[in-house]
């Protein structure tokens, strides 16, 4: 049975690498320690706070040291969910002053608008919080682009290279694995994707191929009705 649902990575898919590792990283970096600071008492902060603490094995940890930690977990690109979540929050402030707007490439854009126009149900898989994937695309350099999708999934859901995570996300979009297109640019992602039954796509934008998945360059050579 073909595809009737389309699910969708961010970073590397529907948008720039450099957008998250140039715009996103920094400014995360600039405005968190301040944030964190001011919100520390906030139950939903202080809940992400102590998530850190337990992830890192540093029960005892201060503030400041928190601080420091979740600025390491950036520098090394850590997809860890207090993190994620905390950045979304800071983020938000970025997105509502103007100062961030979402980069999401032109085919995508395109690619999202016609697949939903022609019936496809279309959901976002990414390491980031779903607040952060609310803002990329409701606050996009396109516009507002939220009411395209139909449901967003994080690491709440589970990690993106295990099988687990995607089936059941499965589970809640409410079809079988193998009505479901994941697209992402990353192998690992799309080898679980596949082993939990998904039909995959890799996303390849600077060329070449993920290997043992058709591989495109840009959304506009993909046609879900042929997966
Ligand atoms: C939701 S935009 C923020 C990007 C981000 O923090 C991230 O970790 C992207 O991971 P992805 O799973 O989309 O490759
Ligand atoms: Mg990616």
């Amino acid at each position: 049975m073909p595809s009737k649902a389309i699910l969708t990575d961010i970073e590397g898919t529907t948008s720039a690498v450099s957008f998250v590792f140039d715009v996103l990283f920094p400014y995360a970096r600039e405005h968190l320690p301040a944030f964190v600071r001011e919100h520390a008492g906030e139950e939903q902060v202080a809940a992400q706070l102590a998530a850190v603490r337990a992830e890192s094995g540093e029960a005892d940890a201060d503030l400041e040291r928190v601080i420091e930690i979740l600025l390491g977990w950036i520098a090394e690109d850590r997809k860890a969910t207090p993190l994620k979540a905390l950045q979304g929050r800071v983020w938000e402030r970025g997105y509502r002053a103007g100062q961030l707007k979402g980069h999401v490439y032109p085919d995508a854009v395109a690619a999202l608008q016609r697949w939903k126009a022609g019936g496809y149900d279309l959901y976002v898989y990414s390491s980031g919080s779903i607040q952060a994937q609310r803002l990329i695309f409701g606050c996009s350099e396109a516009g507002d682009l939220s009411p395209l999708f139909s449901g967003y999934f994080d690491t709440t859901s589970g990690p993106k290279r295990e099988a687990a995570s995607y089936a059941r996300i499965a589970e809640v979009i409410g079809r079988p694995a193998g009505e479901i297109l994941f697209l992402s640019d990353v192998v690992q992602e799309l080898d679980a994707a596949r082993e939990a039954g998904l039909r995959t796509c890799g996303l390849a934008r600077e060329g070449g191929v993920l290997v043992g998945h058709p591989s495109v360059a840009s959304f506009a050579a993909i046609d879900p009705a042929a997966f």
